[in-house]
């Protein structure tokens, strides 16, 4: 394979590696119970989780914004001459990442840099994707090299995109609209949550900044699971609509920094539950598009890769 030193040696493949969801309604248990294995989540949780999902006809869709994505990447490693392979797996859905490394290996590649679908340190959003690479590689003999490629919180490819989107949703709603950055909720005991929060709020400020500037932001969490006595990341996206609205906030425009793509997570806890929670406050609500499959985002693996070598 032939592939320009100044862009991508020592790396033989790209692998994109992403959450993986249902693809159907027989697909939501077992998948459910792939992602919750050993982790303390209430059943009524999984139910709940579970109509989220059937409200969709079984479908999340992450598969196809996976799809999507790794066909942009294609197109700008095409564009700038860079003769990668792209393969895509999942932690908790077909096409497992154990499959993909295996075909990886038959197609003979030896190492391979891995862009995950999350863009922050943390045990959830960073730790968790290298164990499940050292998993899949234990299961493959002889398995390529996979690098996981640095975190890409504070990259313009990513902030970009949110900046944008940050002041179309505020282009939609009046000119007083408070400006509320949501992402991803996970038990303060967490491994690294320290400095998932700094990373959040750094990737926030840079937005806010870019997007209305001097316009007062917050940052707040959603999608909490596990049982109600342990303690996770707040306040609430839900709450904290209620607290402004009590402020007499009239007007949310609502930016999902801790996420890359608008799966479930986005799909059903802000556009169908947040959105109705500030329709009974009476609060016009605006929720900001995720970098999804934009250019920009897409060249994040080549400029990460070039960096990486
Ligand atoms: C930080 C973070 C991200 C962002 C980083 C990243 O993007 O990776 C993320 C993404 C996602 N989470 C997803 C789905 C789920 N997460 C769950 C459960 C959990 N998430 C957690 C954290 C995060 N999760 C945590 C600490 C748990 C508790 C159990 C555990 O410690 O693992 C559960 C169980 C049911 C429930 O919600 O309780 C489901 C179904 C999907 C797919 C969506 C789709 O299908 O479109 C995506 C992209
Ligand atoms: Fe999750």
């Amino acid at each position: 394979m032939t592939s320009p030193a100044h862009t991508s040696a020592p790396y033989d493949a790209l692998l994109l590696l992403s959450f993986g969801g249902p693809e159907g309604p027989e697909d939501v248990l077992p998948f459910l119970e792939n992602v919750t294995r050993g982790r303390n989540i209430p059943r009524e949780r999984l139910e709940e989780v579970g109509e989220h999902y059937y409200l969709f006809g079984g479908v999340s869709p992450i598969n196809q914004q996976c799809r999507d994505l790794k066909a942009a990447i294609e197109a700008d490693f095409a564009a700038h001459a860079v003769e990668l392979p792209v393969y895509w797996g999942n932690r908790n859905w077909t096409p497992y990442l154990a499959d993909t490394v295996r075909q990886m290996r038959a197609d003979g590649i030896r190492r391979a840099a891995a862009f995950v679908t999350s863009a922050y340190s943390g045990y959830s959003t960073n730790d968790q994707y290298l164990e499940d690479i050292e998993r899949a590689r234990e299961e493959v003999p002889d398995a390529p090299v996979i690098d996981k490629l640095p975190v890409y919180c504070d990259r313009p490819g990513f902030l970009e995109p949110f900046a944008d989107a940050a002041q179309d949703a505020l282009n939609r709603l009046p000119e007083d609209a408070r400006l509320v950055f949501t992402a991803h909720s996970v038990p303060l005991d967490q491994p690294n949550r320290e400095l998932y929060v700094a990373e959040l709020e750094t990737a926030a400020r840079t937005v806010a900044s870019k997007a209305a500037p001097g316009k007062p932001w917050d940052l707040v969490y959603q999608s909490r699971s596990g049982p109600p006595t342990q303690p996770w990341l707040e306040p609430q996206i839900t709450d904290h609509l209620e607290k402004l609205s009590g402020e007499g906030v009239r007007a949310v425009a609502v930016v999902p920094i801790g996420f890359v793509s608008d799966h479930m997570e986005v799909k059903f806890d802000l556009d169908v539950e947040a959105a109705e929670r500030a329709a009974e406050l009476g609060v016009a609500f605006a929720r900001a598009a995720t970098p999804g499959n934009d250019p920009r985002f897409a060249a994040l693996p080549r400029h990460l890769l070039a960096d990486a070598t």
